[in-house]
């Protein structure tokens, strides 16, 4: 195995700058012109943004989970004493049978395992360093196996919208578009730029494509080591084969590239510099791809069935080494054999010097450039631009696509309908008619207008919360004014339309809350009715203050529901409306409402917000529910 420690990257004669990035053409061309493998720099900058390239040491990592239960719960190991590395410029392969422990080490290598123990002796290094969260933010980039991308969206908008929410605010808007275009050639993904994503339900973009577009969005912060989790599965040979050329091409402008992968054709296997293979936990090959790694196998086990003249490396790999081939060999053969080979003492040698030619400056004599230049940048991709930016770059972008689509907005328009044509048509012309009879329709009329605020956002996505708002606000407008005047209420319709307007953002802060505080989806489907159900007991219409137990007074004094509700039931029947009901109690003295001021009551609900997007941004930020 070639290793060249001093060597330079591959350099661009003529690199093109955008925004901070640069793209290598060149050193891309040279190296398609079968340059060889490709030498390892360490302390070389980065061709795209000038920052410092990474080499990713990983040494006797054994990585172990609590498995069983009871007195038989022990520590499993998923890795055991797997070495190897992943070098700017290269693109590596993690290969191996299902469960062999892929992902497992690509989760380590990106910090993002939250259960589990590293065991005594394990290292990973990045340039020679112990990596602390704050660089692997910074320096990694995790292509996962499922992409999330906007199907409404076109790969160029979902690229700007990415660059937008990850790079400062203050950078100007042609340089942002200007990483996207360049990225839009790198990843060549020229031809569907501007087609519509697309979903199963609608068609789009090819897997392939859009493989590549959830590549983009990782590498818009130009991360100096990329680590992908099967970008092929689920694609056909030719997407397969774009997906790992582009990874390749990357990998050629300096980025250290390792992606795990299975059964790839040939040529696509080709695409790789180098190959890990895992078995059961364990390396059972490290090293160069090709002809290295066929002659390896076919000299450390001269017993083994030769490779048949139609299998690429891969298969033939991949199946001599998979339990089902190893017959009555141990399943540690090829392991032992690794472990006990030349080629292993070789990559320790190897790791040995890359540590020890671990840049700790860079050539202008200064600690940690790349660091240092993102953080020119603001600080770490989470928290880059400021919330108000993010904000307005959501509704920018998705709030606009959502609202300029009937199929999006008609429902989210009309559904308020249905309240409001229950309540026109059961109560019409109700509300001036101050009469004893009718005063519980009355309070009635108000307890329905209150809760249908209160459960219209239940049902919502996190992420759409606040575009979702925007729309309940403009159209309660319009049907805030039709029950109003259809049912003849009294009092002040701002306060009537107010109401509705924060009884629903209250709402919808609680979902976005209690969906940041669930595990699961399950359970904030069942807490969020079951906690604004219980409320609807203690607003005082269902259950009178005076009848509410004493040791739930406390509830009731802290459901928003009871200060929306008390507020129009003033608004109704304040004044001469306090007309005397229920055995010649007035009205606002059956509810225990007679001292209340109605702007004060609102004001309590808006305080109700206040606390609850509180708390929503400290359960979001504070709370992390991911297990892996
Ligand atoms: N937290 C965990 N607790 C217990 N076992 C685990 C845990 N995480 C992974 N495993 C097990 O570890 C093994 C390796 O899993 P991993 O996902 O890394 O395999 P893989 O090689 O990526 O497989 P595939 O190719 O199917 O994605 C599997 O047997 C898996 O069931």
């Amino acid at each position: 195995m070639q290793m060249d420690s001093s060597a330079s990257p591959k350099s661009p004669s003529s690199p093109k700058t955008v925004g901070g990035y640069s793209f290598d053409v060149e050193a891309q061309e040279s190296s398609d012109a079968g340059g060889g493998s490709p030498s390892v720099s360490s302390g070389a900058v980065c061709q795209r943004c000038g920052g410092q390239q990474q080499t990713v040491v990983f040494r006797q990592v054994t990585y172990e989970v609590r498995a069983g239960r009871g007195r038989a719960r022990r520590w499993q190991p998923l890795l055991h004493d797997v070495s190897g590395y992943v070098a700017p410029q290269e693109l590596t392969a993690l290969m191996g049978p299902s469960g062999s422990g892929k992902s497992t080490l690509l989760d380590l290598l990106a910090g993002r395992k939250t259960a589990g123990r590293l065991a005594e002796g394990s290292s990973i290094r990045f340039n020679g360093r112990r990596p602390t969260s704050a660089m692997l933010r910074r320096e990694v980039g995790y292509v996962e196996q499922t992409e999330s991308l906007l199907p409404l969206f076109t790969p160029s908008e979902m690229l700007l919208y990415t660059s937008e929410l990850k790079h400062p605010h203050t950078m100007p808007r042609k340089d942002k578009l200007q990483v996207v275009e360049a990225l839009v050639d790198k990843l060549r993904l020229r031809d569907c730029a501007d087609t519509t994503i697309g979903s199963s339900l609608a068609r789009g973009i090819s897997g392939g494509e859009a493989k590549r577009v959830s590549v983009g969005l990782t590498m818009i912060t130009c991360p100096a080591v990329l680590l992908c989790d099967e970008p092929t599965s689920g694609l056909d040979s030719w997407n397969q084969h774009a997906v790992v050329e582009a990874l390749r091409d990357l990998a050629r402008g300096g980025i250290a590239v390792a992606s795990s992968i299975h059964a790839p054709s040939p040529d696509t296997f080709a695409l790789f510099d180098r190959v890990l293979i895992l078995q059961r936990g364990r390396a059972v090959y490290f090293g160069d791809n090709g002809e290295a790694c066929s002659r390896y196998f076919a000299e450390q086990f001269p017993a083994l069935r030769p490779m048949r003249p139609w299998e690429g490396i891969a298969d033939y790999v991949i199946d001599v080494t998979s339990s089902k081939q190893l017959g009555e060999r141990a399943a540690s053969e090829f392991a032992d054999a690794y472990a006990a080979s030349e080629l292993c003492r070789s990559n320790e040698a190897e790791m040995e010097a890359l540590l020890a030619a671990a840049p700790q400056r860079d050539g202008n004599g200064h600690k940690h450039s790349r660091a240092r230049s993102l953080l020119q940048l603001g600080g770490p991709p989470g928290t880059i631009t400021p919330w108000w930016y993010g904000l307005w770059v959501l509704f920018r972008f998705r709030s606009v696509r959502g609202y300029s689509r009937p199929s999006w907005l008609l429902p989210r328009a009309l559904s308020p309908l249905i309240p409001v044509f229950l309540l026109a048509t059961v109560y019409w012309g109700l509300g001036n008619n101050i009469d004893v009879a009718h005063v519980t329709s009355i309070a009635g009329v108000l307890f329905m207008w209150t809760t249908s605020a209160a459960y219209g956002s239940m049902g919502l996505m996190l992420y759409k919360l606040c575009e979702e708002f925007a729309v309940s606000l403009t159209v309660s407008v319009p049907y805030a004014i039709a029950v109003f005047y259809i049912v003849k209420l009294q009092g002040s319709l701002a306060l009537f339309w107010l109401v509705d307007v924060v009884t629903t953002a209250v709402a919808t802060v609680l979902a976005l809350l209690v969906g940041a505080l669930a595990p699961n989806q399950a359970v904030a489907g069942m807490a969020l009715p079951m906690y604004t159900t219980s409320l609807l007991y203690f607003s005082g219409f269902l259950i009178t203050w005076g009848n509410i137990p004493p040791y739930w007074i406390w509830y009731s004094v802290i459901a928003y529901l009871r200060y929306a509700w008390g507020a129009l039931m003033v608004n109704q029947f304040e004044g001469d409306r306090n007309i005397p009901a229920y055995g010649g109690v007035p009205v606002l003295q059956y509810y225990d409402l007679e001292h209340v001021n109605k702007w004060a009551w609102l004001g309590w609900e808006a305080l109700f917000f206040a606390a609850f997007v509180a708390a929503a941004w400290a359960a979001l930020s504070l709370v992390r529910h991911q297990r892996r």
